[in-house]
């Protein structure tokens, strides 16, 4: 059931023309009543009737607004602090002012057309976020013809009406409302209500239990306004956007509140929730946006992407069925990839408006990980370059109350840092904060990181070189086509491991051990640990008993010595013909990980979907990392444990995030299966999908990693910029 605000009497979406969308004429309804985007540079074939905008403090009605036929020169409506510095500055001045930006105030940008953005971005003059410092909010307010609203503006106890007016004017500009129906947030920190209960249980019904989990740790948060604002404007309102704001402005928590609310008014299919990584996506219960899209790697030309999905009737229905789609940690998503699956949606949907007519709600900070590159330094446009960009994200809304931390001084460093630009005071301040780290007694070494995998290997071989004992060797099995294979499984084809080695899991096993698990290897089963009971399928202590917690009937086998751990979390080696005889001759590696669970790592299978319409399998004996050093993606939570960061971004040279190597994998024997469409057409809880398995039991929350030690804990940095 759509709920669309009936209050609001607008053309939902003007159709643009040019080589995307067919010209539709707006106000076709015959109601002239009707307010029409003013300028819209996208309805350049429609001809609105009317048309309101705001001066003089009021709305001003015009009737007949001519057709833009040249881009029209940049204008900037900025609220009245600031008015007058920017009166005297040229619109280059303006934007070459970083202050005019970083002001409190909000900046409107009126009257630019597709190819005045085309312009700017060849000239790339004002556009430079991919240096620090560059100015996202500029790039964002100048490729998206939207401005980016900022709302941490409150009115004063006496005078409320200035704020709402600048809403007003910020919000009505740009958008389809109704100015009339238009009705802003109320302001004031004091006016905050909690999360309702019915949408916790919502979320719970309908993301789960990693959702539920999160919910009950939120327990007591209650949406700032600039939260609830934004979350008006996507359930109530249903407006496509694109909210972001620093590390800790708490989007996580307004787009779980967010699914939460939309999950009441949509079912399941009609509710599409991705993420650029599978790690975002299990973080949200959703999907990789590539998997939601149903494209593979996504590098096929858009038509035969388009015919790919279109050939596959569940994807096909699921684009079809879908009315929302939510796009969580935007900023790694390719912009090509951005504008392919925007196409794919319009095409499948048999609807030429922007993604095919879908609410769009993307989140993410394009300071953040931005967008992988290839092998060849293709790629890593970023979304907000893509040429649908403008046409999908109606507005733009920068959050800027920090939650994540209490010091106003702090903060204010750490925007800094965000920006590049380290002034002489933050520089003293963070220098007269060294200090030797403390780490807890956990056995681990701290992780260093690389940029290259081939210096992580070198390092990570050095270390193990120094342990004392014997290495143990694990190959992987791979079928298929191993070249692609080895470029793109993240697990190395040969894992040589010793006692005391330190690993990194590759993949989320159960709730409490995941992807980016570290841990210690305390020993090899079948030396005297852990051996395995062949008669009850449960694992064994070396003075021959069960280890407390096991469950027999699972047909796994692992050693989960933590008591009230269910045997078989994580495990996919279920009804596998070829595992036990491979378990009794291969001694696999116990590993103890930081949160005291002792696991036996058994192989695991990878598959690697390549380019066209080819699966291929890959299977594996234990593959894995050692994790002293690792090449890491700059995640904003990751970084605590590490005592030093060895970083060698060069200039132009973007770690390919994702690419996370020090981790140990499991994998588990199994006959390379010669069709690969008998492996897709398989049911997903069968044994050639563990990503459906882990789906079903989803990682901990982000917070909850925190609180379990995989993450900093209160009081620790965060660092949250790459
Ligand atoms: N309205 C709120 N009231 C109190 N605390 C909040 C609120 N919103 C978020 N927080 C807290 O602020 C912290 C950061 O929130 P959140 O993780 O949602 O930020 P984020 O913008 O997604 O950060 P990042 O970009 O690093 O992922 C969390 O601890 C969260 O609980």
């Amino acid at each position: 059931m759509e709920k669309r605000q009936t209050t609001l009497n607008f053309n939902p979406s003007p159709a643009p023309s040019g080589t995307f969308y067919k010209p539709v004429a707006t106000n076709s309804s015959g109601n002239n009543d009707e307010p029409q985007v003013r300028n819209n540079p996208f309805a350049t074939n429609a001809q609105p009737s009317n048309a309101y905008y705001w001066n003089n403090s009021k709305w001003n009605h015009t009737p007949q607004q001519p057709t833009p036929v040249l881009p029209a020169p940049l204008k900037k409506t900025i609220s009245s602090q600031s008015a007058t510095s920017a009166s005297n500055s040229t619109d280059d001045e303006f934007f070459d002012d970083d202050d005019c930006f970083n002001s409190s105030d909000f900046l409107v940008i009126d009257n630019i057309v597709e190819n005045e953005i085309k312009k700017q971005q060849l000239s790339q003059e004002h556009i430079n976020v991919r240096t620090p410092g560059g100015g996202f909010a500029k790039a964002v307010a100048q490729i998206t013809q939207n401005p980016v609203i900022d709302l941490t503006t409150e009115p004063t106890a006496t005078d409320p009406e200035p704020a709402l007016k600048k809403f007003r004017t910020t919000i009505d500009h740009t958008s389809n409302d109704n100015p009339h129906n238009f009705s802003p947030p109320a302001f004031g920190r004091h006016n905050r209500e909690p999360l309702s209960n019915d949408t916790r249980l919502s979320a719970l019904a309908h993301t789960g239990e990693q959702t539920s989990k999160y919910f009950r740790e939120s327990k007591g948060i209650v949406l700032s306004d600039e939260q609830k604002y934004i979350l008006k404007m996507v359930v109530e309102q249903r407006q496509s956007l694109f909210f972001t704001g620093s590390a800790g402005t708490g989007k996580s928590v307004l787009l779980r509140e967010i699914i939460a609310q939309l999950t009441v008014m949509f079912s399941s299919d009609e509710l599409g929730i991705a993420a650029s990584t599978g790690i975002a996506a299990c973080n949200i219960g959703g999907s990789t946006l590539h998997s939601f899209a149903g494209i593979g790697l996504g590098t096929d030309p858009i038509l035969q992407l388009c015919n790919r999905v279109k050939g596959n009737r569940k994807v096909s229905e699921r684009w079809r069925r879908v009315k929302a789609l939510i796009i969580d940690e935007i900023s790694m998503v390719d912009g090509d990839l951005f504008d392919k699956i925007e196409a794919v949606a319009r095409e499948v949907r048999g609807d030429p408006q922007p993604f095919g007519g879908l609410q769009v709600i993307i989140t993410g900070d394009f300071f953040q990980l931005p967008p992988v590159r290839d092998r060849n330094g293709r790629g890593g446009k970023f979304a907000f370059e893509a040429k649908t960009w403008p046409l999908v994200v109606k507005k733009t809304v920068e959050m800027r109350h920090v939650f994540r931390q209490k010091d106003g001084d702090f903060v204010h460093m750490l925007n800094e840092l965000r920006l590049g630009k380290v002034s002489a005071n933050t520089l003293n301040m963070f220098r007269s904060l060294c200090r030797e780290p403390k780490y807890p007694d956990d056995g681990i070494v701290p992780t260093y990181l690389y940029s290259y995998r081939s210096d992580v290997d070198v390092a990570n071989n050095r270390q193990l070189a120094g342990l004392k004992g014997d290495v143990h060797r694990f190959s992987a099995q791979d079928w298929g086509d191993l070249k692609k294979i080895q470029d793109q499984c993240l697990a190395p084809q040969i894992l040589e491991l010793k006692l005391s080695a330190q690993v990194m899991l590759l993949k989320n096993l159960d709730t409490t051990l995941v992807n980016g698990s570290i841990g210690t290897v305390i020993g090899f089963n079948g030396e005297g640990k852990y051996m395995r009971d062949t008669t009850s399928s449960g694992v064994m202590n070396e003075d021959g008993k069960l280890a407390e917690g096991e469950d027999r009937g699972s047909g796994s086998a692992v050693g989960l010595k933590e008591p009230g751990q269910k045997q078989g979390q994580g495990q996919a080696n279920e009804g596998n013909p070829n595992q036990k005889s491979q378990e009794d001759a291969t001694p696999y590696p116990i590993v103890k990980f930081t949160n005291g669970r002792e696991y036996v790592c058994l192989p695991e299978e990878w598959r690697i979907e390549l380019p066209g319409k080819l699966v291929v399998t890959h299977l594996m004996i234990v593959r894995g990392r050692r994790a002293w050093h690792t090449f890491h993606c700059l995640d904003h939570i990751s970084l605590a444990p590490c005592s030093s960061i060895m970083t060698r971004w060069t200039n132009g040279c973007k770690p390919e995030t994702g690419t996370i190597v020090a981790r140990l994998g499991v994998v588990y024997p199994q006959e390379p299966r010669s069709d690969a469409r008998t492996c897709q057409s398989r049911p997903r809880s069968s044994l050639c999908c563990p990503v459906a398995r882990h789906n079903a039991r989803r990682p901990p929350s982000t917070e909850l990693q925190r609180t379990q030690g995989y993450g900093p804990s209160e009081g620790d940095w965060v660092l949250s910029a790459a």
